[in-house]
């Protein structure tokens, strides 16, 4: 048998389906590869053996008994530490959590489970999901299995580096401003943001509630989508999920993979081609311009004047967000409690739980919000980027009355050296540049690896309307037919 952590989810899937594999053996070989290089690449927090030897040999019950089994069944997946599991340590890779097991699973692993997939263990975080290098989990870095000395991206480096490591076909990442497709760029695999409200937010800790997204990883866009329609769909217990069904992502991805985009209108974003990224990743994204019209599809310039205050929007909305939903984290309800000696206050032992348990990333941000949310400051600052967000939205309505989808790099440079953007937060902030926009108006985006750029992965982004997700993945996989998929040099 070949090496099992080298295929495809599709294929995994279609070899326990047919009994030429078990899910057990599957499992197994992904747990022999990550007990061989995580301790390199830290993609996992937790590795869930016992949990995932179980679920491959129900798979496998189910299967010797006859029962029809799911698209995914017996494929292994790794889950980004920010979604509650039942039982299993979530610690959205901050301190505050530490030790916590969530007594239910959030809908996105219960629907994980149903399918059955094998659910490996937790990927690590940039904390709380802030940041765009894994660098501020509270745990450790992540390494770009690419170049060890680089970041994988973030704040789900963990769930794009176990891909790139083979440690796991499929992955779960949630993107609140670039979290799923930045890492996905920076580590040469696939990474979707479905439609705001596609994906259930149940059981993921909150960061910014009215951006939060999850959504699927993967090396291949198929695999991507298989993995999306397994999870999307509405679920009436988050209250902003669209009581609407997934587009046939699926579908989607497979017509894309035949290479044709005749009748299809692209749309090269004006103010995301030109300054502000490397030459290397222009290039990069140039030549799949090209790619992309020998495919048949036409390409036009569309010129979306409001992308550029995007990110200042972004940094106003979400910090807002986020102080107001990490207020939950006292020291009373979850985790961590610091200096409750029976002499100390309330308010004493929330302030040196909260100061011991969150990281500066964090503690940044929550200054950011406070500060914008509070009176007198509120109509300037969250009140203003609040109608910037509207503008936004209107950039993309105009243009999606004149293209199909709009395409740009996924991120303005390649993996960068570890340490390098830490000390600068607007530096580490610049890596979502191209990918905010998408978040504030609530539409889908992918990208997928178009090229290489000093020896390193660069990403193409494609954003669509609202709920028409299969937009995307029928341009990523058109794309990846032509320019194949990226493999890291051996680790
Ligand atoms: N969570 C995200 O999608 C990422 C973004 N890099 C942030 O720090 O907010």
């Amino acid at each position: 048998m070949s090496d099992l952590t080298r295929l495809t989810a599709a294929e995994l899937a279609a070899l326990v389906a047919s009994g030429e594999t078990s899910a057990v053996e599957v499992t197994r070989a992904h747990l022999d590869r990550i007990a061989a290089v995580d301790d390199r690449v830290h993609a996992f927090l937790h590795v869930d053996t016992e949990g995932a030897l179980a679920a491959a040999r129900a798979v496998d019950e189910r299967r010797a008994a006859g029962e029809e089994l799911g698209p995914l069944a017996g494929v292994p997946v790794a889950v980004k530490d920010v979604l509650t599991t039942k039982g299993v340590p979530t610690t959205v890779g901050s301190k505050i959590l530490e030790g916590w097991r969530p007594p239910y699973d959030s809908t996105i692993v219960e629907r994980l489970r149903a399918a059955g997939t094998v659910m490996l263990g937790k990927t690590n975080m940039d904390e709380f999901a802030m940041g765009s290098s894994t660098e501020y989990s509270a745990y450790g870095p992540t390494r770009n299995p690419w170049d060890l000395e680089r970041i994988p991206g973030g704040s789900g480096g963990g769930s794009a580096a176990a891909l790139a490591a083979y440690e796991a076909p499929l992955s779960i990442g949630s993107d609140t401003g670039g979290s799923i497709r930045q890492p996905g760029a920076v580590t040469g695999t696939v990474g979707a943001k479905p439609t705001y409200g596609g994906t259930s937010r149940y059981g993921l800790v909150a960061f910014s509630s009215s951006l939060d997204t999850p959504g699927p990883c993967a090396r291949t866009v198929l695999d991507a989508a298989l993995l999306h329609a397994v999870i999307g769909g509405h679920d009436p217990r988050d209250s902003t999920s669209i009581p609407q069904p997934v587009p046939d992502v699926v579908a989607a991805a497979k017509r894309g993979a035949t290479g044709d985009l005749t009748g299809v209108k692209l749309g090269v974003v004006t103010e995301f081609s030109g300054d502000g990224a490397e030459p290397g990743v222009l290039a990069a994204f140039r030549d799949s311009v090209e790619a992309l019209t020998k495919l048949g599809a036409e390409i036009v310039e569309v010129s979306c004047p409001h992308f550029q205050y995007a990110l200042p929007a972004y940094y106003l909305i979400a910090p807002s967000e986020c102080s107001s939903n990490l207020a939950r984290f006292d020291g009373v309800r979850f985790g961590l409690r610091v200096g409750d000696d029976g002499n100390r206050s309330l308010e004493e032992v929330m302030s040196l739980t909260r100061d011991a348990g969150f990281g500066p990333e964090v503690k940044r941000r929550i200054m950011l919000g406070t500060y914008a949310l509070s009176s007198g400051y509120y109509d300037a600052y969250y009140g203003q980027a609040q109608k910037v967000r509207t503008l936004i939205t209107r950039d993309f309505t105009a243009a999606f009355e004149q293209v199909d989808a709009l395409i740009s790099p996924t991120t303005p440079f390649v993996a960068f050296p570890m340490g390098s953007r830490t000390s600068d937060p607007y530096q580490m902030y610049l890596a979502d540049l191209f990918t905010i926009p998408s978040n504030l108006y609530g539409g889908p985006g992918i990208s997928v690896p178009c090229g290489l750029s000093e020896g390193l992965p660069v990403g193409l982004q494609v954003m669509a309307p609202t709920m028409a997700d299969d937009r995307m993945y029928r341009v990523a996989a058109a794309l990846e037919s032509t320019v194949g998929t990226f493999t890291p040099p051996a680790l």
